[in-house]
């Protein structure tokens, strides 16, 4: 199916001989938001690692606009067009947020530019020179966002974007993610804040011990808001 961008099914992973990936199926379409919604230790991270290929030891199937994810070097992974933005963020204390932007190449043709950047995360306008030290968590957050699409990807691996950050911060993060659906991104998101997730995204995939165990649209989130508690013991 042309529509269909990234298709895992059965994945599994390991953290040398730790287990922590035990069949995780799931899919996602052309310009969605989805989201992986779990406790602490689900595997939500896990699975964004095995498929940006920093999990290497993986079994099972992730395809990726057709391509093998799985066979694909991690250093080819971004060549496909698929940035991977970690809880950790990345950005590099000792240098400025210039050069936090411009350390990953260019490496497909819509890379954005300073400026298409600068519009959509107006809070890094005019921090050239400040160094990484000196950046809120926001901010660090809005610049890790930034750099990955100065790379010229089109689908984000996004994890915990919103994890220690205030309300204000969290809701630009939200709106800044809602403009890149418009501009035809595709986000897998890993979220704790249900708020925020509700306001992103078109689906949710909740993970259980290294498996999905539910999927829910957006539309039938507050439906199922009991089982979704259960789910993530609120
Ligand atoms: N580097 C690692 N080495 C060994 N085991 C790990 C490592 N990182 C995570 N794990 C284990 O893998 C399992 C899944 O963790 P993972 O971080 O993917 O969960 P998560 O759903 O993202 O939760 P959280 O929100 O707490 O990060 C857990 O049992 C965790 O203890």
């Amino acid at each position: 199916m042309a529509d269909m961008r990234l298709d895992v099914r059965e994945l599994e992973g390991w953290y040398g001989e730790s287990h922590v990936l035990h069949g995780a199926s799931l899919q996602v379409k052309r310009g969605e938001i989805v989201t992986l919604l779990g406790r602490n230790g689900a595997g939500k991270t896990s699975t964004m690692r095995a498929l940006a290929g920093v999990m290497r030891k993986r079994r099972g199937s992730a395809t990726f606009d057709g391509r093998d994810l799985l066979a694909t070097p991690p250093h080819r992974v971004a060549h496909l067009g698929l940035g991977f933005v970690p809880e950790e963020r990345g950005i590099f204390a000792s240098l400025t947020v210039r050069e936090n932007l411009m350390l990953p190449p260019v490496i497909r043709p819509g890379g954005w530019t300073v400026e298409a950047i600068e519009d959509l995360f107006p809070n890094l306008k005019g921090r050239d020179t400040t160094f990484g030290t000196r950046l809120s968590g926001g901010e660090q957050q809005m610049l890790a966002i930034a750099r990955i699409l100065r790379t010229g990807c089109d689908f984000i691996l996004l994890d915990e974007p919103t994890e220690g950050l205030a309300p204000v911060i969290v809701e630009q993060i939200g709106k800044a993610l809602i403009r890149l659906k418009e501009k035809g991104f595709t986000v897998l998101l890993v979220e704790q804040n249900l708020n925020f997730a509700r306001g992103a995204a078109d689906r949710h995939y909740v993970m259980e011990q290294g498996r999905i165990v539910d999927e829910f649209e957006n539309d039938s989130m507050s439906a199922n808001m009991d089982k979704l508690n259960r789910y993530l013991g609120i």
